[in-house]
């Protein structure tokens, strides 16, 4: 079964507060973007991958992917995640891979074992599976003015992360309905009434959002990922 992944990469990272894409900040010299695509094609299940850059630094993503080159492909994203994601779909014959993988750059320690458990649970059948770590804070729900309306139930809330697998037929259906707006891939595919199967995900697979995020990465992440 032959795997693509696709590689949202083209958000600003105004959180972050960077004067360059997130996705070219480096943490102990290797950007986010070369680490995250590294670490698909290292994982020995990702046959392929395409990134979606912005528009302004197509050339410069490019130039950062030329180690990888044979297997990488970088497409221009767009003004959000979603359509960064259709866009790079689009970019991929349908049917010329079994699962997609979707991996945020930001994303970039994933751990390899993380994107072969997705992997294989979809080609064990799934259509669709992510991986999910439980949630360790109690979460309310506010309304506009701050105050508390209501306490989710901890035990049934899941923090999800990246890579999420899909079959190519079901992340095309998802990509070619009419559905509500999703943070994530899963989220359009839930949509579609087609079941989505959890995976242990790994701390490691933290988002990079924050300078706060990229402190871990820096001191903790990097320096296992290079031991
Ligand atoms: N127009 C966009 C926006 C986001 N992404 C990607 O989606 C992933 C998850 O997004 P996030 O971490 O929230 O990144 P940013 O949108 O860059 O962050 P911010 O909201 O702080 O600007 C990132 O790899 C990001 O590059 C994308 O491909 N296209
Ligand atoms: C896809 C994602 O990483 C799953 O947790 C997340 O939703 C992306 O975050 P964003 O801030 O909405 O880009």
């Amino acid at each position: 079964m032959k795997v693509v992944a696709i590689v949202p990469a083209a958000g600003r990272g105004e959180r972050l507060g960077s004067p360059v894409p997130k996705a070219l900040v480096e943490v102990r010299g290797v950007s986010l973007l070369a680490r995250a695509v590294s670490g698909l094609l290292d994982s020995e299940v990702v046959d392929a991958v395409v990134v979606a850059a912005p528009h302004d630094y197509h050339a410069e993503f490019v130039r950062e992917l030329a180690p990888f080159e044979e297997r990488c492909e970088v497409v221009v994203g767009g003004h959000d995640r979603s359509s960064s994601v259709r866009l790079a779909l689009e970019s991929v014959p349908p049917g010329a891979y079994d699962v997609v993988l979707v991996h945020d750059a930001a994303r970039a320690f994933a751990p390899g074992a993380i994107i072969r458990a997705v992997v294989d649970t979809v080609r064990s059948g799934a259509p669709a599976a992510v991986p999910v770590l439980p949630v360790t804070d109690t979460v309310k729900v506010v309304d506009a003015a701050g105050v508390i309306t209501a306490t989710q139930d901890r035990g049934a809330l899941r923090a999800v992360q990246t890579p999420q697998g899909f079959t190519d037929a079901v992340l095309r259906a998802a990509y070619s309905a009419r559905l509500d707006a999703a943070t994530d891939d899963a989220g359009l595919v839930e949509q579609l009434g087609e079941k989505v199967i959890t995976v242990t995900g790994h701390p490691d697979s933290m988002k990079i959002t924050t300078a706060f995020d990229l402190a871990i990465a820096e001191a903790v992440l990097a320096p296992k990922e290079e031991a």
